[in-house]
């Protein structure tokens, strides 16, 4: 069998299925380690038979609802590899965007100053492993409750050679009991709501940590729970920016401004036009009277 009878077999066995077909050349591309460009000029050279019976594998694992990063073992992040296993989430496009407004708000708030940073509920350290090598003068911390998840991120720091101080512990609880502050807090917390766990692909619901997916009822529990805690973390001056799940925006954003009202609140869309971050910066303040 050539490299595009392989493609077309799997794509088809995926079309079948109402599966992406891109996965076909995801998988093959991963077997033999090749860009797309390098793919294409091996279209008509044979395939090694072991890589059609992996392929025929992966194809059905998939098809059971494994998802194709675990299959591989990874996903691309911010144009860098990110290992992911069952223990973590598997880092989204939306956060990406999210790490991006982040370094813009901290560039204007900012500055060149040194910025001290921790990113709540790590999971394969996405957020925090890509702001420490985006932005040289963060100095990035980060927490998980999860030690399966953190061993996961430590693992892909030291890959990607980042300087991430890992923390393990319940929501800011380390920095509390350590009593240190920080200028900038950014968390994509577990926020699906528990009522729409019927709802959600097979591939999320039973193969990523619920401990990553779901933040109670309505989603917003661990929200609820970082507005007694981020005033005792961040500093007089600061950034607080978190990913929220469809139609969280407004509450989330009317929680910040409670908690801070001296602060800037902002809510901003992500590139499909939907509410996906909050921020709160500036002035953080409590309000004494
Ligand atoms: C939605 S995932 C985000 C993972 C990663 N930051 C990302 O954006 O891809 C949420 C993460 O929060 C962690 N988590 C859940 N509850 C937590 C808590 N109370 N304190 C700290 N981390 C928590 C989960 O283990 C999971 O890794």
């Amino acid at each position: 069998m050539t490299v595009q009878e392989a493609l077309r077999w799997a794509s088809s066995f995926l079309e079948e299925r109402k599966l992406e077909p891109p996965v076909a050349e995801w998988l093959i591309r991963h077997y033999l380690q090749v860009n797309r460009t390098k793919l294409f000029t091996m279209l008509q050279d044979p395939i090694e038979p072991k890589w059609i019976d992996q392929l025929e594998h992966d194809l059905h694992e998939h098809a059971k609802g494994v998802p194709v990063q675990h299959l591989i073992g990874y996903e691309e992040f911010f144009g860098r590899r990110f290992a992911v296993n069952k223990h973590v989430l598997i880092p989204r496009p939306e956060t990406e965007e999210l790490v991006v407004a982040v370094g813009q708000l901290a560039a204007k708030l900012f500055r060149d100053e040194q910025v001290t940073v921790v990113d709540v509920g790590t999971g394969s350290g996405a957020i925090s492993i890509t702001l420490a090598l985006e932005h040289p003068t963060f100095e990035v911390n980060a927490i998980d409750i999860s030690e399966e998840a953190l061993f996961v991120a430590q693992k892909n720091a030291k890959n990607l050679e980042a300087d991430v101080h890992f923390l393990k512990g319940d929501l800011l609880q380390p920095l509390i009991n350590q009593q240190k502050k920080v200028k900038l807090i950014v968390s994509n917390p577990p926020y699906i709501p528990l009522t729409d766990a019927e709802q959600l692909a097979v591939h999320v619901r039973d193969h990523e940590p619920h401990l990553a997916l779901f933040g109670g009822q309505d989603g917003l529990d661990l929200y609820r729970r970082f507005m007694t805690e981020l005033p005792q973390v961040i500093e007089q001056t600061g950034i607080i920016a978190f990913e929220v799940g469809i139609n969280q925006a407004r509450i989330v954003e009317a929680m910040l401004a409670k908690a801070f009202p001296y602060a800037t609140t902002e809510i901003r869309n992500d590139i499909s036009g939907k509410e996906r971050m909050v921020f709160a910066y500036g002035d953080m303040s409590k309000d004494e009277g």
